[in-house]
């Protein structure tokens, strides 16, 4: 019986590829010296799967920035504005086009699927000139040969990469992506046959958009695309590999139909109605790759339940045709368990990171084939019942409490228009009010003063004390520029879910547990292993410290529910809106508190409520109807001249814009200035909307600065979509990332904006 991994992380297990790519961006290391970092972290990963007896280990999962930028690079896809000269591309074409250079922008950048991970979005139209580019791919390949192990080399799907591509500038939005299938494809048949050639017998291609509400046309793009490789493909096996969601009937059938593929890889822990497809019907001859190990999780593999489910399978397509995998890349799961000392033993025996899940995978293979290891299974039975039956993870207080929300409503009693008349009164605020979203420059200082603080070296007291002048330089700051709602600049936290997760009950937090977010960027997500509450309050003592420095009103700055479970590992033995309504009960908890110590104006982010909606279409209700309703019951029980401002990022809520209408917050501050003004065309086809909103006036993701021009039209445009007296002006997101030297001038500028078009609608009046 055989084993298979997906994917792999690649900033290794002490984020040695982001130290990397980071001193050789800032110029302090050779590309010799990034490329000897990136050569060893996939030297070891590959001799530890197969010491660990893999026997389908991957390559070209590894990245120095996206998978997906790696295939526009192996296409040579590369936009024009990049000016590259042609040959294999190197870093500085490559890095210009993930980061942007001196002169150029970068391209844009996405939510990879439901994940916190990002991709580099394609740029494509009629003109584009593709050609093989970059032999990324095959050197790898070669490389892990020579390391003696004889790898499947993974592409990202032909289908899939254009499905995932946008309309390059200045290419009209309808055109066909599709269209270009047949000039993608002779590259493909390049790589193929150079992967061929260099020894290789199997090939992966990722094609995930297949989980998506696909059209018939782009499932025929599938079919066409395969029977098109077929010659070339032939001495090869084919694995053709989704995850994320199960495949929906019709892909299914398109799928298993395709011609060339000899391997169907399917996520058996998000799909659940994969497994009734199969039994419903599994073309004979074809290997079944299994994914019962969870890629996106750090949750131990429930052992028995998995050979369970693989015995089934093995009735179906036979023994020597079922592959044990993971349900997807473990790109999106933590790196290795090896690395928690400091977590207490009970709950380690209930986790796997990406290492422990290879050693699972092989686990279970072995355990098929009647070489079951009897330690480890009773090891792992052991663990199970202990996470089932801990009194660590049961607060019966708690699930009385979420219980008792579920099918009920919340909402404020007052309706918004009149809630923002009491706010006004109390507030006495200038049309156009201006602010921002709520973290300011985390300076290389204010780092070192957490680290220290967290590791003991430097005393509550000092720690206090550089906190509160951080907190006084943001006010003063903000008060010279005239800003009308000030923040404190969340000085205190190292991220916006992982800061609260340290504080709550039902959550742990890992040392290393990092997760690539994009490029070098990596989050650590608190883990949520029990009911949720919240022992003590999180943020009052440095939201009031803020408040008493300035007269003006100082926003309360929350994350919401749904972005907690989001950006966090949840617990699968129960559903998340459970774990969510718990969280939003703790968070409740807290915006009272805030309340009654005299804040006026609470901003609760839901940044990530967008980024959970389930990728199927049939799900999105339920799932919006329960994220929404956590965010309302957050702050239900309120006073009307308590304004609550939520905070949104990455556009595209056009689709759920009455999702966002109904969370009922008082003042909505969202992503705008980066997507093109997408989000204003909602409100030009006549969406009405009544709450304050700040659509942001300027993109925070670049150092560039914009001039008070550029954002008085930006603000003029919203005018002419929305009424004056609703809207706000603020950046696009949080000024976290951001040096001083950027963002000082950058709010002078809005400020001025908002100020040149009060006088201007005063003189019109
Ligand atoms: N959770 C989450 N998801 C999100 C976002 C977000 O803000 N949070 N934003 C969006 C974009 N994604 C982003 C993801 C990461 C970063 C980011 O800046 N990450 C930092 C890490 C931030 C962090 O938590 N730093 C901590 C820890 C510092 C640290 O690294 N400490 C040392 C030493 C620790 C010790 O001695 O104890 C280390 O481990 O190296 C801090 O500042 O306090 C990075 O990769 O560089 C930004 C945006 C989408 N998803
Ligand atoms: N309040 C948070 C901040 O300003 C919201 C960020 S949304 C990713 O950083
Ligand atoms: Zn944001």
């Amino acid at each position: 019986m055989a084993s298979h991994i997906v994917g792999y992380p690649r900033m290794g297990p002490k984020r040695e590829l982001k130290f990397a790519l980071e001193s050789f961006w800032d110029g302090k290391s050779s590309a010799e010296d990034l490329k000897k970092v990136a050569a060893d972290l996939r030297s070891s990963i590959w001799k530890q799967m197969a010491d660990a007896g893999i026997k389908y280990i991957p390559s070209n999962t590894f990245s120095y920035y996206d998978q997906v930028l790696d295939t526009t690079a192996m296409l040579g896809a590369v936009p024009a504005r990049y000016n590259w000269a042609g040959g294999e591309i190197a870093f500085d074409t490559y890095f210009s086009m993930a980061r942007g250079n001196a002169s150029v922008p970068a391209m844009e950048m996405t939510k990879w699927f439901d994940t916190n991970y990002h991709f580099i979005v394609p740029e494509l139209g009629p003109d584009v000139n593709f050609s093989y580019a970059s032999h990324k791919a095959v050197d790898e390949y070669k490389e892990a040969k020579g390391l003696g192990v004889d790898t499947v080399p993974v592409l990202i799907g032909p289908v899939s990469y254009l499905l995932l591509s946008k309309p390059a500038k200045g290419v009209e939005k309808s055109f066909p992506l599709l269209s270009l299938l047949d000039k993608i494809l002779p590259i493909y048949k390049e790589v193929i046959a150079e992967l061929k050639a260099a020894g290789a017998s199997w090939i992966q291609f990722d094609e995930p958009t297949l989980v998506l509400d696909l059209q018939a046309h782009q499932l025929e793009a599938f079919t066409k695309a395969y029977a098109e490789l077929e010659s070339s493909l032939s001495g090869l096996n084919v694995l053709t590999e989704t995850y994320f969601a199960d495949v929906p009937a019709e892909a299914f059938k398109t799928l298993t139909a395709l011609k060339g593929v000899t391997a169907f890889g399917f996520d058996l822990v998000r799909g659940t109605q994969t497994l009734d497809l199969i039994k419903g019907g599994f073309p004979s001859g074809k290997y079944l790759f299994a994914g019962v190990v969870d890629g996106r999780n750090i949750w131990a593999n429930d052992l028995a339940a998995s050979l369970n489910l693989l015995q089934s399978l093995e009735g179906i397509v036979g023994k020597d045709k079922l592959v044990v995998s993971t349900s997807c890349s473990l790109l999106h799961t933590a790196v290795d368990l090896v690395n928690e000392t400091k977590l207490d033993d009970e709950i380690k025996s209930w986790l796997a990171f990406a290492a422990q899940k290879v050693v699972e995978v092989n686990a279970l293979a072995k355990a098929l084939a009647g070489h079951k290891d009897e330690a480890f299974f009773s090891a792992n039975a052991a663990a199970q019942a202990s996470r089932k039956s801990s009194p660590r993870v049961t607060n019966e207080a708690v699930q009385k409490a979420a219980a008792a929300l579920k099918g009920s409503d919340h909402r404020r009693a007052t309706n918004v228009s009149a809630r923002l008349d009491a706010q006004q009164k109390k507030l006495n605020l200038p049309v156009l009010p201006t602010t921002t979203i709520g973290s300011f420059p985390q300076t290389v200082e204010l780092r070192r003063v957490r680290r220290e603080y967290k590791a003991k070296k430097i005393s509550e007291e000092e720690y206090v004390k550089a906190i509160k002048e951080e907190i006084k330089k943001v006010v003063d700051l903000q008060e010279e520029l005239d800003i009308d709602v000030l923040v404190h600049g969340e000085p205190e936290r190292n991220d916006m879910v992982e800061y609260f997760g340290e504080q709550l009950s039902g959550f742990a937090f890992t040392a290393n547990g990092w997760v690539q977010s994009y490029g070098s960027r990596c989050v650590k997500p608190p883990i949520i292993y029990g009911d949720v509450s919240r022992p003590n309050p999180m943020t009052v003592f440095w939201s009031t410290t803020a408040q008493s420095m300035t007269k003006r009103p100082m926003k309360g700055m929350l994350t919401g529910p749904v972005t907690i479970l989001n950006w966090s590992f949840v617990r699968n033995d129960q559903p998340r809106f459970e774990t969510c309504y718990q969280i939003a009960l703790a968070i409740k908890d807290e915006v009272e508190d805030l309340e009654k110590a005299g804040i006026t104006v609470i901003q609760i982010d839901e940044a990530a409520l967008r980024e959970g909606l389930p990728l199927r279409k049939a799900e999105h209700t339920f799932y919006l109807n329960w994220a929404v309703h956590s965010f309302r019951i957050t702050n239900v029980g309120i006073q009307d001249t308590t304004q609550i401002h939520t905070h949104m990022c990455y556009s595209n809520f056009n689709d759920i814009i009455h999702s966002i209408i109904d969370m009922d917050a008082d003042v909505i501050t969202i992503e705008n200035s980066r997507s093109d003004e997408k989000l204003l065309s909602v409100f030009r086809e006549g969406v009405k909307y009544g709450a304050g909103i700040g659509p942001g006036v300027y993109d925070i993701h670049s150092p560039r600065i914009p001039s008070t021009e550029e954002i008085a039209d930006r603000v003029n445009k919203m005018l002419a979509v929305l009424d004056t007296n609703i809207l706000w002006v603020n950046p696009d997101c949080g000024l976290k990332t951001r040096k001083y030297a950027e963002v000082k001038p950058a709010l002078e500028n809005m400020v001025s904006a908002a100020k040149a078009i009060r006088t201007q609608l005063a003189s019109t009046k």
